[in-house]
């Protein structure tokens, strides 16, 4: 397979896609919505990144063409308040303040400008859009251009603030108004800087997108060239200036939507000098491991081992009854166990061949909102859970990681899978954890328990699909909490495990909530598991949202 694929060319790029593609910068100040505002632009084929809200300009290695000052749970005029680097109005681009950005922008001009407000503000309000500028001010109304339309909700937009600009910046014009909000939207009369106290990112300010547009556009001029056809020729390209004409690189591949895509990539750049391995843990689910080889192997060309290690796994969980972390951290320890010494028999098995050497590289598929949560400026959130991911390799192995999605958004992944001819069946799947069954069973985890569980989860999830409903939820499963309960079948008095259903509806798996099923559809599924199981004698389902709750059990 190696030997037909182009080779790597001294032309090849290692340009990232701020380097190529015209770069809107968000400056993340620490709102909810900051991830939103890169969202939004990418959809409009606008690459985007957001950085920290304390990135010094001069470190950037690239010109961004515009820069949106995110939200932030700061007052301005606070003592420990975070600042945009004051060098960002005088580089010569466009600047768009949100909320807490329109507060910085004019508090950076003056200090006086922004007070906290007598009345906080949170949900709708209505703009009302004052028009300006002729001649060399037409600038100033680029940013609502266009935006008043025929409906009669054009102008409800979303706010949440408590400060408020006390006074208009010097050499500003105000481009909206409120009941509640004077300065709703300002612009300078001198240039594109521009600063909104409501949030256009978020779905209830209903013309966000084309304030958005309006400002990636028209104002900042950037080019719509974000398409995953582009991404996918030039990180091909990438990979192969990274690796070289020799470098092997392996890869843990779980048949998810991640992996898979990011396997699939690689294999497309080095063909069978990727090594992709998927573990057995024994904590898949119902033929999962045959299936996921032959849809890499057969369907997608990747070149991927099984590793049988499931009674490593079951008998290390042996025992442990109720500590979620434990067989958490004794499910990665496993893990990376089993990937280690694949490495080794890797390496050994390609001493004689023209592949042979060490393995230098390791492939990750960490995603966009990774990069974004380990890079906020706020640190990393509080560990919940521990997740299981090849995250504790690199130390051990010291190789070298490669990420090919670490610029996407989940969505962005799915877009890609598509365009690498992924079968839709698995860039639409529902996310599977790395710990499997082993954190859906509350308890001690047994072979009884996860035939039970394996068996209940696919009655689930084929009745979700015949009923349409699969592409609707974003992630349910089967799984047990180790009780048994008493029940009836056939006259007789059983005593059997309790099976829990659940499924969710999230968009970025940080909050979701249950999914509303018709009850005709959950007493069919009940009906269905109690009758065809053996060993369970009741279900319950488990619409609890998260908060409170997480998507898993454990
Ligand atoms: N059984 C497994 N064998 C090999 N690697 C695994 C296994 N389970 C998980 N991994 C690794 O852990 C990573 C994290 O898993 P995660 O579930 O977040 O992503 P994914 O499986 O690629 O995609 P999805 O989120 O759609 O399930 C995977 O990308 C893969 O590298
Ligand atoms: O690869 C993974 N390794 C893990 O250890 C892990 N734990 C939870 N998840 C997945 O993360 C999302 C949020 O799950 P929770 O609400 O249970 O934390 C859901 O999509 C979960 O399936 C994991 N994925
Ligand atoms: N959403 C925001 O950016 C809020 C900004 C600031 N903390 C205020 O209350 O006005
Ligand atoms: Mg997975």
């Amino acid at each position: 397979m190696a030997s037909s694929l182009p080779q790597t060319t001294t032309m090849a790029t290692q340009k990232e896609p701020h380097q190529i593609y015209d770069t809107i910068l968000v400056l993340d100040f620490g709102s909810q919505y900051s991830h939103l505002i890169t969202r939004r632009l990418r959809d409009l084929k606008v690459y985007s990144e957001m950085l920290p809200c304390t990135q010094k300009l001069a470190d950037l290695t690239w010109k961004p063409a515009g820069i949106i000052l995110s939200g932030g749970p700061y007052s301005v005029y606070e003592k420990d308040a975070p600042h945009a680097d004051p060098a960002i109005y005088d580089a010569g681009v466009p600047i768009l303040g949100i909320c807490y950005g329109l507060q910085e922008m004019a508090y950076h001009f003056d200090d006086k400008n922004v007070s906290a407000g007598e009345k906080r503000e949170y949900g709708h309000a209505n703009i009302r859009v004052e028009k300006h500028g002729k001649g060399e001010e037409s600038h100033i109304d680029k940013l609502f251009d266009g935006i008043e339309d025929d409906s009669q909700d054009w102008n409800e937009v979303w706010m949440s603030h408590g400060d408020k600009l006390s006074t208009l910046p010097s050499k500003f014009v105000t481009i909206a108004t409120t009941s509640n909000a004077p300065f709703a939207g300002i612009a300078a009369s001198y240039g594109p800087f521009y600063g909104i106290q409501f949030h256009p990112e978020v779905t209830h300010t209903r013309r966000g997108n084309a304030i958005i547009s309006n400002f990636a556009l028209k104002i900042c001029s950037a080019k719509q060239e974000w398409t995953m056809d582009k991404f996918v020729d030039q990180e091909i390209e990438r990979i192969r200036a990274l690796v070289g004409d020799k470098g092997q690189v392996i890869g843990a591949v779980s048949g998810g939507v991640d992996s898979t895509v990011a396997a699939k990539l690689m294999t497309r750049a080095i063909g069978d000098r990727f090594h992709a391995v998927l573990v057995d843990n024994g904590l898949l689910r119902l033929n999962e491991a045959e299936q996921v080889k032959e849809t890499l192997t057969k369907h997608l060309g990747i070149n991927l081992t099984v590793i049988d290690a499931s009674e490593q796994f079951l008998s290390k969980l042996s025992g442990i009854h109720d500590d979620p972390e434990k067989k958490r951290k004794i499910i990665g320890g496993t893990f990376i166990d089993v990937f280690l010494s694949k490495a080794k028999e890797i390496e050994k098995a390609a001493a004689n061949t023209a592949n042979a050497g060490p393995i230098e590289w390791l492939l990750q598929g960490t995603l966009y909102p990774d990069v974004i949560e380990s890079i906020s400026f706020k640190g990393p959130s509080q560990t919940i859970k521990t997740h299981h991911n090849v995250g504790g390799l690199p130390s051990k192995m010291s190789l070298k990681l490669i990420e090919p999605l670490r610029e996407l958004f989940k969505d962005e992944v799915r877009l890609l899978g598509a365009e690498l001819g992924i079968p839709p069946d698995l860039v639409w799947r529902h996310p599977f954890p790395g710990p499997g069954l082993g954190i859906r069973i509350v308890g001690e985890v047994t072979p009884e328990k996860i035939r039970i569980v394996r068996q209940a989860d696919s009655i689930f999830i084929s009745e979700i699909r015949s009923a349409g409903l699969y592409n609707q939820i974003s992630q349910a499963y089967a799984g047990l909490y180790s009780v048994k309960a008493v029940g009836v079948a056939g006259d007789k008095r059983v005593h059997e495990w309790v099976i829990v259903l659940r499924a969710v509806t999230t968009t970025d798996f940080m909050t979701a909530d249950g999914y509303e099923f018709e009850w005709g559809f959950l007493k069919g599924v009940m009906r269905r598991i109690c009758n065809e199981v053996s060993g369970v004698s009741r279900c319950v389902y488990d619409p609890t949202s998260k908060p409170p709750g997480t998507i898993e059990q454990e």
